[in-house]
């Protein structure tokens, strides 16, 4: 049976606006432990706000600059989630995948740089919405998923593959 979304998606905006950055090379993908914000100590990719004037590119290419110390290269916006909220405000939040990078990811106050294998990846650790997108952003599809959360846990989610995304997004 499919449940009806508790969230009027038709709408529904978002008081925050945030990006992810997840540089995938040679069958490893870059995460970070993160270690403070929204939240800290679990596995993701870099990322964090989007600040006033920034396109979500800059701030994703910021955010990993910022907490990895790395530049990256020519980044593709795959995704888009749409993340509803118990206790937190909502959260908009752009994707990004890029496949090379300048520097050495090194760690920060906000970030420990972790490598794991595409195979491997540590869901256990990580935002429980995350087991539903990540493998179809390692395919190098393009996504838009939603989710509303009750506390920590998914409550409903919907998950569309193959979005056009607008061009330079
Ligand atoms: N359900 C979720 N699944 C996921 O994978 N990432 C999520 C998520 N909810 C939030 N995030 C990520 C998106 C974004 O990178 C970050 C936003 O958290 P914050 O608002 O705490 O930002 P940060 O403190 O990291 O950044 P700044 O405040 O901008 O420095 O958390």
């Amino acid at each position: 049976m499919i449940r009806p979304s508790p969230i009027d998606w038709s709408t529904w905006s978002a008081p925050v606006h945030a990006t992810l950055m997840f540089v995938v090379r040679e069958g490893r993908i870059l995460l970070i432990e993160k270690k403070r914000g929204l939240g800290a100590g679990k596995i993701n990719g870099p990322g964090g706000k989007i600040d006033p004037g920034e396109t979500p590119r800059e701030c994703a290419m910021r955010e990993t600059e910022e907490e990895l110390l790395i530049r990256v290269k020519d980044p593709v916006k795959l995704g888009e989630l749409h993340f509803a909220m118990s206790d937190v405000p909502d959260i908009l939040c752009h994707v990004y995948r890029a496949g090379d990078f300048d520097g050495v990811p090194t760690e920060t106050d906000e970030a420990v740089p972790l490598w794991f294998a595409t195979a491997d990846i540590p869901y256990h650790r990580m935002w429980s919405d995350d087991r539903y997108w990540l493998p179809v952003m390692l395919e190098g599809r393009t996504f838009l998923g939603r989710f509303a959360f009750t506390g920590d846990d998914v409550s409903w989610n919907q998950l569309v593959t193959d979005v056009e995304w607008p061009e330079g997004e």
